[in-house]
């Protein structure tokens, strides 16, 4: 019996429990860490959505479409039902507020009304800054121009698939500052091979939330992949992830242990209802996991 892929994210908690060395964080909530680590799944194995707990893949891939729409303001994402990216801007704002006000002590259900109904509070509150979307679509130049990544990607996939500059980055280094938080997933890089036709994904994340994060990028890498490769006209290959800063949160133990005490089950596979023109052009209807039957969710706080 071969090994099922999953193993592989399993063995990568096992390594950070047991090897992870205890480091303080930004988030001040600690973490058990390694530096520098890969997985590799082969994409005709199934689409990788771990399945020893329930992953929310509609809110990674309407997080996806939304980046790839140039998005970097929550409003799009708090409208959708998708509440990941909120506690960067509500801390921004209540810190932000005099002491003793009343807005002080609004609470996230607030803040995420005030953004989906008041346009201008959504402008000044909910932006995120040059993230991820504005990065990939909208790069600024010296010049003031704007350079478009992920086109340039589908250009280069169409008309020199040997390259070996297919790559989109939202490390931009001149504004970080700028940013909530800076890129985690950074380098995106694409490979066709000649004799398969195949494409395959490989993506650098710098820092890594094993626990939360993870399931949602690994997840994100293979759609990515798997849009492009439709775009194009390639069939699918695997994805490479390397992470950098591998970490395990200290708050995320027990659900980690929990989610080592379960077996794999078989992975989905993704099924795409419509083909638009464009890559652009993609919505969260158009997607269905065929056969995902997770074990349960097991929830875990986000380290702000
Ligand atoms: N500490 C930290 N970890 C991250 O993974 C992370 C950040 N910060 N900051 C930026 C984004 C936001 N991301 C997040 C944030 C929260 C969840 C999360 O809470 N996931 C839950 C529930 C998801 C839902 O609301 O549907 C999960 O069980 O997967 C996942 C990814 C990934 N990134
Ligand atoms: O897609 C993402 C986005 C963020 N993360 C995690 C990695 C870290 O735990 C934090 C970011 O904190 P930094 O201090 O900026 O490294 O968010 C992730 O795993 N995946």
């Amino acid at each position: 019996m071969t090994t099922h892929p999953e193993k592989q994210y399993l063995d990568l908690l096992t390594l950070l429990l047991e090897t992870g060395s205890e480091r303080v964080d930004r988030t001040g909530v600690g973490t058990k860490a390694i530096f520098g680590h890969t997985m590799r799944f082969d994409l005709s194995e199934g689409f990788p959505v771990f399945t020893t707990k329930r992953v929310y893949w509609k809110t990674a891939f309407k997080e996806m479409l939304w980046m790839l729409s140039g998005g970097h303001n929550i409003k799009e994402l708090v409208e959708q039902n998708v509440h990941i990216w909120s506690d960067w801007p509500y801390k921004k704002f209540i810190d932000a507020q005099p002491e003793g006000s009343a807005d002080k002590s609004i609470m996230m259900e607030e803040f995420e009304q005030r953004i989906i109904t008041d346009d201008g509070f959504a402008k000044q509150w909910g932006d995120l800054g040059p993230v991820y979307g504005k990065q990939w679509r909208r790069w600024k130049t010296e010049d003031g121009q704007e350079i478009d990544q992920v086109s340039q990607v589908i250009d280069l996939l169409k008309n020199n698939p040997s390259s070996r500059r297919i790559i989109f980055d939202g490390w931009n280094v001149g504004e970080l500052d700028q940013m909530a938080l800076p890129p985690c997933h950074k380098h995106y890089q694409f490979y066709v091979d000649p004799n398969t036709n195949k494409l395959s994904g490989a993506m650098v994340q710098r820092s890594c939330d094993s626990y939360l994060g993870l399931a949602f990028n690994i997840a994100n890498l293979a759609f990515i992949t798997t849009l492009l490769a439709e775009q194009t006209g390639y069939g699918v290959g695997e994805i490479v992830w390397f992470g950098m800063d591998v970490h395990l949160y200290m708050n995320h133990i027990e659900q980690a242990k929990k989610q080592l005490s379960r077996e794999p089950k078989a992975f989905p596979k993704l099924v795409i209802k419509r083909k638009p023109d464009s890559l652009f052009d993609y919505t969260i209807d158009d997607f269905e996991l065929e056969g995902y039957d997770p074990h349960s969710a097991i929830p875990a706080p986000v380290a702000v």
